[in-house]
């Protein structure tokens, strides 16, 4: 299966203190489903943010969609990060636009023309169940239906990656349960999708995702080695 991300013995120092991320090198199949776990402080956010391109890294090499993100000027890094859906742990929703608009804003970035915006945004806010809220703003949703507005909108440009800085953890389990079916569903549409999460109940609900582990700013079991192995209860 092709990769769709490369990072080889890649290096992260903020200022100049000691790496924060130290030879961390992995590959990412198209399609798969990626688990990050670790220590909170071990670094997850900042290979996240990396893989991203939020973040440069201080060495090493990063592919992304075959490209060499290092290599690449600037001005091209835009058109590359709009392949990429994120959904952060805090939604980072737009307070004062609606939940509906919050959705169309990726479209309206790209440029989209208006007419075109309305029914995919329909469909995503039908898809995530909140289409009774399509004009609340974000402060008078719950937690749960803000992180749905935040993957839907991660979601509405039709990104190839997805990356999502533990999307559960400021929601109950039962809507975490209901956000990993989204993600899953997503996957099974052939989204590569890369989770950070302390939640191992979630974890142990997708057999066929791998995991990857970072132990004070190192990757751990770099492979992603899948979690139940075929054969194995
Ligand atoms: N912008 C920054 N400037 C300086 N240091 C930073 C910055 N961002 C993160 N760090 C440091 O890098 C280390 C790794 O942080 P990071 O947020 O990547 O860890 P994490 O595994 O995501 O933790 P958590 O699970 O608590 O979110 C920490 O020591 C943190 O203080």
């Amino acid at each position: 299966m092709a990769n769709i991300v490369h990072f080889e013995q890649v290096g992260l120092r903020y200022g100049t203190g000691a790496e924060t991320l130290s030879d961390v090198s992995f590959t990412l199949a198209k399609g798969g489903f990626y688990f990050l776990t670790g220590a909170s402080g071990a670094g997850k956010t900042s290979l996240l943010r990396l893989l991203y391109l939020a973040q440069r890294p201080t060495r090493g090499r990063i592919g992304l969609f075959g490209e060499d993100a290092g290599a690449l000027p600037r001005r091209s890094l835009p058109a590359l990060r709009r392949r990429i859906g994120v959904v952060f742990q805090d939604f980072r929703l737009v307070p004062h636009l609606s939940a509906y608009d919050n959705v169309a804003l990726p479209l309206r970035l790209a440029g989209v023309r208006e007419s075109a915006i309305d029914a995919p945004v329909r469909e995503m806010l039908e898809w995530v169940g909140l289409s009774a809220r399509a004009t609340a703003k974000p402060p008078t949703l719950s937690g749960g239906e803000q992180q749905r507005i935040a993957i839907a909108r991660a979601v509405i440009a039709r990104p190839e990656l997805l990356v999502a800085d533990e999307p559960t953890g400021n929601v109950d389990p039962e809507m975490a349960d209901r956000l990993l079916h989204l993600f899953e569903a997503l996957h099974r549409l052939g989204t590569t999708v890369v989770m950070a999460t302390h939640d191992l109940h979630l974890i142990g609900r997708i057999p066929q995702a791998h995991r990857m582990r970072v132990e004070k700013g190192r990757l751990v079991d770099p492979t992603g080695a899948l979690l139940h192995p075929p054969g194995q209860a």
